[in-house]
This record gives C-alpha cells, sequence and structure tokens, in this order.
C-alpha cells in the first residue's frame, strides 16, 4: 500500500472516530423514499439523525444542528420554503449544508430549485453522474436522466463536476464505480463499494447525509470530509456484499458492516486515488 493510501484511510478512521465520538445532529430535509435509510445510515455510523422540515421548526430547531443534508427527491412546492429556509439558518451561523439534486433534470421545476438551492452556497453537492452534468448546464434537459438512476458513467461528469464546483462554490462529488470528489482544481477518485448498491434504493441519499456528518466534524476540510464518507460507505457496502444474497440483505449487512467497521478493515480497503 502506497504512503498516499494509509494517508487517505488514517484520515477516514480518523473522522469516522471523530463522529462516533461527538454523534453530531444531521438534520435531514430528505425524500420519503430515503428518510428510513438515511437515518439507519447515520445512527449506524454513530451520528444522530432528525427528519425535521416545518418551516414553524426551523427557526428553533436548525440552529441546534451540526450539519444539514437536503434533498430534493420528492419535491413539491410547499417543501421548497424550507429547504432554503434551512439553508439560510446555516449560512448564517457556518453551519455545513449538503445538497442531494436527485433527479435534477426530470422537470424544470424541479432544475430551477435545484438551481435556487445552489445559490444558496451548498458546503457539498453530491449527485450521480447524470444529475451533476445537468446541473453543471444551462438547460433543465439537454442532458436526460432516467429519473432518479444516472446514465452516465461518474468519469463522464468529471468536467461538468469541476465546472459546478467553480461556479457554485460547493466540493462536488459525482457518485459512482469510481467516485469522484472536486473543489475545482484537486480531484480525488475513491473506488470502493459494489455496483450492487445500485440496486438498493437511497443508497445515493445515504451517502450524501453521511457527508453531511463527516463534513459536521471537519468543517474546514470539505474535501477530505466528503471522500472519506465516500469510501467508509463504499467499504461498507464491500464488506457487506460478502455476506449478502442480494439488494435486500445488502441493505442491511451494508448497515452492519457500517456500525461494525474498525480501523483494520479500513486499513486494508480503503481506494482513493489523486485523479488531478
Ligand atoms: N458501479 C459501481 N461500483 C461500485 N459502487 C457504486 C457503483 N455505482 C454506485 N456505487 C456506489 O453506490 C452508492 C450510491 O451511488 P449512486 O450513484 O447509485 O447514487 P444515486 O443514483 O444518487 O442513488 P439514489 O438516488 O438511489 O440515492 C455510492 O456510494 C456509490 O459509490
Ligand atoms: C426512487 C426515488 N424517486 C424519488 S426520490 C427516490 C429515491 C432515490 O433517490
Ligand atoms: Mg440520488
Amino acid at each position: 500500500m502506497d504512503s498516499n493510501q494509509t494517508q487517505w484511510a488514517s484520515k477516514a478512521w480518523h473522522l469516522l472516530s471523530l463522529l462516533r465520538a461527538q454523534s453530531p445532529l444531521i438534520q435531514c430535509i430528505t425524500n420519503f423514499v430515503s428518510m428510513d435509510i438515511v437515518a439507519n445510515t447515520l445512527l449506524s455510523a454513530g451520528a444522530s439523525p432528525a427528519m425535521i422540515h416545518a418551516v414553524q421548526e426551523l427557526p428553533d430547531f436548525t440552529p441546534r444542528a451540526a450539519a444539514l443534508c437536503v434533498n430534493v427527491g420528492t419535491l413539491t412546492p410547499s417543501w421548497l420554503p424550507a429547504m432554503k429556509a434551512a439553508a439560510q439558518i446555516c449560512n448564517t451561523l457556518r453551519t455545513p449544508w449538503v445538497l442531494d439534486p436527485v433527479a435534477a433534470s426530470a422537470s424544470s421545476f424541479r432544475f430551477e430549485a435545484c438551481q435556487e438551492l445552489l445559490r444558496l452556497r451548498p458546503t457539498v453537492v453530491r449527485g450521480n453522474a447524470s444529475e451533476i452534468i445537468a446541473l453543471a448546464s444551462a438547460e433543465p434537459h439537454a442532458n436526460a436522466s432516467k429519473g432518479a438512476d444516472s446514465v452516465h458513467d461518474s468519469m463522464d461528469a468529471v468536467e461538468a463536476a469541476k465546472l459546478l464546483a467553480q461556479t457554485s462554490g460547493a466540493v462536488v462529488a459525482v457518485s459512482g464505480a469510481t467516485d469522484i470528489v472536486t473543489d475545482g482544481n484537486r480531484v480525488v477518485g475513491a473506488l470502493n463499494g459494489v455496483a450492487m448498491m445500485q440496486k438498493i434504493t437511497a443508497t445515493g441519499c445515504s451517502v450524501t447525509a453521511l457527508i453531511a456528518a463527516f463534513v459536521a466534524v471537519d468543517k474546514s476540510h470539505a474535501l477530505d470530509a466528503t471522500v472519506s464518507a465516500l469510501a467508509v460507505f463504499g467499504v461498507a457496502g464491500e464488506l457487506g456484499m460478502k455476506m449478502a444474497k442480494g439488494p435486500a440483505s445488502l441493505r442491511m449487512h451494508l448497515i452492519d458492516a457500517l456500525y461494525g467497521l474498525d480501523e483494520a478493515a479500513l486499513n486494508s480497503h480503503v481506494n482513493i486515488t489523486s485523479l488531478c
């Protein structure tokens, strides 16, 4: 193992240990499909999730959160004001917040909502390749996706991710066979994970929430925290896959593996590489 890999593995372990020690409160305004797996992912990693989205509750609650995760998966007009208000509270308090632009190109309404949220300067944006390609382009339907699923490889989205990072000021992560993370300058790839993770709904939503938890414990290094979260989730997928018979049992074993992850497993599995 080269020294770079050793450093990444030790960074990922350090952040996971901090997360377990601090158990940061993560507010999630997320879609109906994902609520259960997102909350269970955060709990198994050591964070404390709360799915709170009524606009009336935000002034009391959002200031208590260590990070916010906003996910537009089942967006309706009534949810958007809460997403924006929570993001604004986070910005005022310098609390990190993370955006998951699910199916960004599905409709003009959703595309415009994502652009409005981007203008509120998320700390991190994590999407699949089709979502990031769509967001980086000017037109909502210029680059189709298949609803919530990607029709592109993550490596096809490297330039779009860099552009989106430069225009939005966010760290941008593209999930896929190689998870790509960029701040518009550095580009890092995390190669952990198994293809079967795509066959469980909302694993992408879950890793976005996990990124929020990692950024909560290392606010000043959002890129490193994002890479670490993606690698940790991917390693949990690899370990879980050893016991799984298909997507349903992988869902269970991935959550168990995340809960039980130790330093030795990260040292032997973390696979992160600099792409430029
Ligand atoms: N081909 C692959 N090989 C290994 N891991 C993968 C592969 N494709 C996706 N993953 C992993 O699966 C997880 C979910 O990524 P995916 O790109 O499927 O998200 P998504 O499309 O946003 O999912 P959802 O919208 O259902 O939440 C990530 O942790 C990613 O690294
Ligand atoms: C399937 C699906 N549809 C809207 S949100 C969601 C969960 C994965 O993003
Ligand atoms: Mg998604």
